[in-house]
């Protein structure tokens, strides 16, 4: 059963227990927020997005529709180049895993992942010598030539800025929506912040040249059962297709449709930590069906393209730091005998409760073995035989 909502929170139904969970993906509205007529409403219904579901669509956002629509023209353009060109930035060239993943790269939960995806940071130095390995998931990025995509840097790099923007807002707005003073998720933070945008294109299914393995229901794993690693992810689904989805807490997938001028926001692992668990890092998955890449009359969509902006927090914050926040009783409360069913792998929870860099540094050598075993051959080799011995019970 879905919660009814107040101005003041929950209505006074189950809903406040995780036994309850979601069936339809809520939106809220930033507008509201703005306001102090509204502004009650709006966290109320914030706080029940984050500790219920963990998924929501956000609309009236402060993004400038032109730096959106130049960002996604320019994506698109960089997408369709041929293969040379988009190898010239292979992220096998890089030991920060930024640039190309080519179709076939990339796996989650040991299954190859039907997608392609260029991965670009906030500039951020690469660590030093002496720094913790894991540091090295930043660094420089690597850029198409100027000539290929023209514009294509500024075009990330100005969108970057802006979902920065949104975050700023989104991370006070969230420490409000748990009853926490407005800056309590600062000091967690680098200035500016740091994000990472995937670029992704989910190439139309060819049944002559299939991706991946279909199931038996003919869906191929566009992306495969998932937490993302970060506080906040900011998605941005830039076509028609269905695919993606979301498990609720009793392991149902339920669709999110793209809606237009809305973001998908959800939680990852990292506010996950900082809550104790109260908002729920909802694991998600893009699934794809050939039928998903036409429309009602029968016309090709053409290819999906999405983008999800990752805004995390430092990455060498420790267990005490992540373990540090107290949250007022009557927020902890809202979550109750906590039985979640999640298809995402368990494995990485551990990784993720040291800190966050090396949640996102293990989750890399894993997603991408072929960059790890060329830059990290001996950590990576460890890590997959964890991995697997980890999800085969031994
Ligand atoms: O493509 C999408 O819609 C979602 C992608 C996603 O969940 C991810 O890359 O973490
Ligand atoms: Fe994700």
């Amino acid at each position: 059963m879905l919660s009814t909502l107040t101005t003041s929170g929950f209505a006074d139904t189950p809903a406040t227990s995780a036994s309850t969970t979601f069936t339809s993906i809520p939106v809220v509205d930033l507008s509201q927020a703005e306001s102090p007529a509204s502004k009650a409403t709006f966290l109320a219904q914030l706080r029940y997005a984050l500790v219920v579901v963990g998924f929501f669509y956000l609309k009236n956002t402060s993004m400038p529709k032109n730096v959106r629509d130049n960002f996604v023209q320019k994506s698109i353009q960089l997408s369709e180049l041929p293969l040379e060109k988009k190898l010239k930035i292979d992220m096998v060239n890089s030991k920060h895993f930024l640039g190309y993943s080519q179709m076939g790269r990339e796996k989650t939960a040991r299954i190859t992942d039907c997608r392609e995806m260029f991965d670009f940071l906030t500039p951020l130095p690469a660590p030093g010598p002496e720094d913790p390995v894991y540091l090295n998931v930043q660094g420089p990025n690597q850029w198409p030539d100027e000539e290929d995509v023209p514009g294509f840097r500024e075009a990330v790099e100005t969108y970057l800025e802006e979902v920065g923007k949104l975050g700023d807002t989104m991370k006070v707005l969230v420490a409000e929506a748990l009853d926490l003073p407005a800056n309590a998720f600062a000091r967690f933070f680098n200035t500016p912040a740091r994000n990472k945008v995937s670029v992704l294109k989910y190439p139309v299914p060819s049944p002559a040249k299939p991706c991946s393995v279909a199931n038996d229901e003919g869906y191929f794993q566009g992306v495969g059962a998932h937490k993302d690693g970060g506080f906040l992810t900011f998605l941005l689904q830039a076509t028609e297709h269905a695919g993606l989805e979301a498990q609720n807490k009793l392991g149902d997938w339920i669709p999110v449709p793209p809606i237009a001028d809305t973001y998908v926001v959800n939680v990852g692992r990292s506010l996950e930590a900082l809550t104790g668990a109260v908002c729920t890092a909802t694991t998600h998955r893009v699934n794809l069906h050939p039928q998903y890449f036409f429309d009602a009359n029968k016309r090709s969509l053409g290819p999906r393209y999405s983008y999800p902006v990752f805004q995390t927090l430092k990455l060498d914050l420790t267990h005490e730091d992540l373990t540090s926040l107290r949250l007022p009783a009557h927020i902890q409360d809202l979550v109750k005998d906590d039985k979640i069913k999640s298809d995402a792998e368990a494995f990485f929870c551990r990784f993720h409760l040291q800190s966050p860099g090396q949640g996102i540094f293990t989750a890399r050598l894993t997603s991408h073995p072929n960059v790890g075993r060329r830059w990290y051959p001996e950590l990576t080799e460890q890590i997959l035989k964890a991995q697997k011995e980890f999800n085969e019970g031994s």
